[in-house]
């Protein structure tokens, strides 16, 4: 009789389930023998010889294996524990930043991503804003020269020497091929975008050096600060147009150029001195540069330091993407000749009196002891290269009075010269209090600063009380700023007139007592 066709199957389903039980049977009685020799191996054998040889051949066996079944990798970013201080950027100086980079760089991408749905948002450590970053489990997909990564937020075990706690990772996952690709470019990409995001989301703040104390640990801080939040731009700046340009341009350069930078061995730092009469906008154009750059001030107040030291100190505690101010250098330091007396020791000249000398130790006894050449050193020393991307600004009113070696060019490497109100700066000033660029009484206006000389502060105060009194209306207004613009240049010829002449009147006196004085010494017999 035939056999049916599934007779023959399950014939065969038969010898091989009673094959298999015999080979597992056979596995069984040889793993009785070799389990208790495994186990003598593993407890008596020398436990290098065994930890080698597992990691040598079993251990390299299984990873090959694995990568055919997963052929991904993780890194994971681990959360700084509770140890860590927190400034404004994420962890303090030497601490790890990564892991905050990396989340201000995944909180960008989760916000772009509709897949990304389960997001956690907490409040920025400075400012109002909110810190938007993934929920635990939640994939967020990214992509790097054409390559596709995954990250996720994991909570895990971690292991820090004695200690163990739960941690919160962020955990990158790519395909095994692209590891170098991970390691070497993508990862920097990740903490270089992220330190981005986090700066420029940051308050800027305005400092100050001063004597106060912390209030925490109560020691000496160098710098205090206020947010700074001036609202001055390069728009508002009254000044001439072609001028304002070179400057942003000259700006421009320096934040793009780091890399020319290094190549040349130059410190990444760049000087501008801005001199000019007062109400000319030195100060104001230190805010417009600081908003144009998104830069933090730092405001140095010479007086109140007292040593190099002091000045050097106050140096390295800045921070880079920074402005540091130096306001009308002339009166903060006696810098006026003050080397060529430095280096002129008293009797050494021959030209030195007895009355020189007596100023020169006079003069040895200062209030401070900043020098000049602890200014040159924190303008150009080594000191003042760390760091990097920091501006020095020096403001004054009469630069004639400055050391040439304080204002020499490669350490101001710009001279801007902040001059009275010509008409393009009055353009601008009416587009910010009138918001007008253009009318018929311009010409007028025009024709005014022209004959006299008036400060942008000036021309601005003006144009505040004709708005007042113009209501706001165009042509009121320039009328009456028109009047205005003529009484302050009466009243200032007639101010610069009695100037003059006192001027002219104390000369003749210090000739005609000088002539008495000489008129005297020969009646004496004692000529000069
Ligand atoms: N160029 C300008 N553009 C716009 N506003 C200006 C300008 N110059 C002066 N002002 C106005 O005048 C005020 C005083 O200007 P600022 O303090 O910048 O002058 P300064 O040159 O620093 O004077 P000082 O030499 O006395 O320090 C500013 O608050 C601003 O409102
Ligand atoms: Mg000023």
């Amino acid at each position: 009789m035939a056999e049916p066709a599934g007779g023959k199957v399950v014939r065969w389903q038969r010898w091989a389930f009673s094959n298999l039980g015999s080979a597992f049977t056979n596995f069984g009685s040889l793993w009785l023998i070799l389990a208790p020799l495994v186990s003598l191996i593993a407890t008596y054998a020398p436990r290098r010889l065994f930890r080698t040889y597992f990691n040598l051949f079993l251990r390299r066996r299984a990873r090959r294996l694995l990568n055919v079944v997963d052929p991904y990798a993780t890194v994971d970013i681990s959360e700084p524990g509770t140890d860590v201080r927190y400034s404004r950027y994420g962890p303090v100086s030497d601490a790890d930043t990564t892991y905050e980079e990396a989340k201000a760089y995944l909180s960008e991408k989760a916000c772009d991503q509709e897949e990304a749905r389960a997001l956690r948002a907490e409040g920025a450590r400075d400012g109002d804003g909110l810190v938007v970053s993934i929920r635990d489990g939640q994939d967020v997909a990214d992509e790097f020269r054409g390559v596709s990564l995954w990250w996720t937020s994991v909570v895990g075990m971690d292991v820090q020497g004695q200690r163990q706690g739960r941690r919160r990772f962020l955990r990158l996952t790519f395909h095994l091929r692209h590891r170098r690709l991970v390691v070497d470019e993508y990862l920097p990409h990740v903490r270089r975008c992220g330190r981005e995001i986090l700066f420029s989301n940051r308050r800027r703040r305005l400092y100050t050096n001063s004597k106060s104390r912390d209030v925490y640990t109560y020691e000496y801080k160098s710098w205090s600060y206020i947010d700074f939040d001036h609202p001055t731009t390069f728009d508002t700046l009254a000044m001439d147009r072609e001028k304002k340009k070179e400057i942003m341009d000259d700006l421009d350069a320096f934040r793009k150029n780091k890399d020319f930078y290094r190549r040349t061995g130059k410190p990444w730092k760049r000087g501008y001195l801005l001199y000019g009469p007062p109400g000319t906008g030195k100060s104001t154009m230190v805010a417009a540069m600081a908003n144009y750059l998104d830069y933090d001030i730092y405001d140095v107040e010479l007086t109140v330091v007292s040593t190099n030291t002091d000045l050097r100190k106050l140096l390295i505690e800045t921070t880079s993407k920074s402005i540091i101010v130096i306001e009308d250098i002339d009166c903060s330091l006696d810098l006026t000749g003050d080397r060529a007396r430095q280096r002129r020791r008293p009797g050494q000249a021959s030209s030195s009196s007895k009355a020189d000398d007596d100023k020169y130790y006079a003069d040895e006894r200062p209030r401070n002891t900043v020098t000049l050449s602890g200014l040159l050193n924190f303008i150009d020393g080594l000191w003042s290269a760390c760091g990097g991307e920091r501006i020095v600004v020096f403001t004054t009113n009469h630069v004639d009075k400055l050391d040439p070696a304080l204002i020499r060019r490669g350490r101001m490497d710009m001279h801007i010269e902040m001059s009275y109100c010509g008409f393009e700066a009055f353009q601008t000033l009416a587009k910010n209090y009138l918001d007008i660029d253009e009318h018929e009484l311009f010409g007028v206006v025009e024709e005014i600063l022209k004959e006299v000389k008036l400060a942008p502060a000036d021309v601005a105060e003006c144009l505040m009380t004709a708005k007042r009194a113009g209501s706001g209306e165009p042509t009121p207004c320039l009328e009456i700023l028109i009047d205005e613009l003529k009484k302050r240049a009466e009243e200032k010829e007639k101010a610069e007139a009695e100037a003059k002449a006192k001027a002219k009147a104390w000369a003749e006196a210090e000739a005609k007592a000088a002539a008495e004085a000489n008129a005297a010494e020969m009646a004496r017999g004692n000529p000069r």
